[in-house]
């Protein structure tokens, strides 16, 4: 067991609304440094949804998300970080990546290597990259060490098998030396069972 402060997220009684739909209620839940937590639900469940609102992108309808009792400051950098399918919407598109990623933090080369980043990707700008690459960029920002929490949203969904496998791996690691905590999203039972520590399901209608 890791000798580092824990931290943990609880989520409390959340009820999300989008538009007229009741995607989320009374949910509840609490992550700790060093879970990886799944949730796999069907195409259109309101998993990105609940992400975003967990990384403070989007407001909560009622219910409370505290970190460490706390609720989480909208100044400075968020300690919950998510990283989702569109990357591109994560950058600005008039800036290099490296303009974007050093805004971040300054990782070491090793980094680089370790996500199969190449060098020269960092000079141009997201439209100028493949999904797959700027989706390793966008990793590789989230993995700021003031990250806490990290929401992965089908975000290694368009990397081939190699780099995916090479990827969890690294997150995997992460969690536990840090600790990091981890709330994973899938359609893909068989990632989630081989990555998560604990996995909620939300398979029933609920209409
Ligand atoms: N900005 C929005 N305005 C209105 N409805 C929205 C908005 N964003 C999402 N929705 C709706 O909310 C529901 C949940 O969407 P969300 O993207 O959270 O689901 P999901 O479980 O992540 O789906 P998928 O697995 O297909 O990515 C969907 O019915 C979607 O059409």
């Amino acid at each position: 067991m890791s000798s580092l402060i824990k931290s943990t997220i609880k989520v409390d009684n959340l009820t999300i609304k989008q538009g007229d739909k009741t995607l989320w209620r009374n949910l509840s839940f609490c992550l700790q440094s060093g879970d990886r937590l799944g949730i796999s639900a069907p195409s259109g469940f309101g998993k990105s949804t609940l992400g975003r609102v967990i990384a403070h992108w989007q407001k909560v309808s009622s219910g409370s998300i505290l970190l460490d009792g706390n609720v989480i400051s909208t100044k400075g950098y968020c300690p919950i970080q998510l990283v989702n399918q569109h990357p591109e919407r994560s950058f600005n598109p008039y800036r290099t990546l490296q303009a974007s990623l050093y805004d971040a933090w300054n990782p070491a080369p090793c980094w680089f290597d370790k996500l199969s980043i190449k060098s020269t990707w960092l000079a141009r700008r997201p439209s100028e990259l493949s999904g797959g690459e700027l989706a390793r960029i966008a990793l590789l920002r989230a993995l700021d060490p003031r990250t806490q929490f990290l929401i992965v949203d089908e975000a290694t969904a368009q990397l081939d098998a190699y780099i995916q496998a090479k990827i969890w791996q690294i997150l995997i690691d992460e969690s536990v030396k840090r600790p990091l905590g981890m709330l994973i999203f899938s359609h893909n039972k068989t990632l989630l069972q081989k990555v998560c520590t604990n996995i909620l399901y939300f398979d029933a209608a609920r209409d």
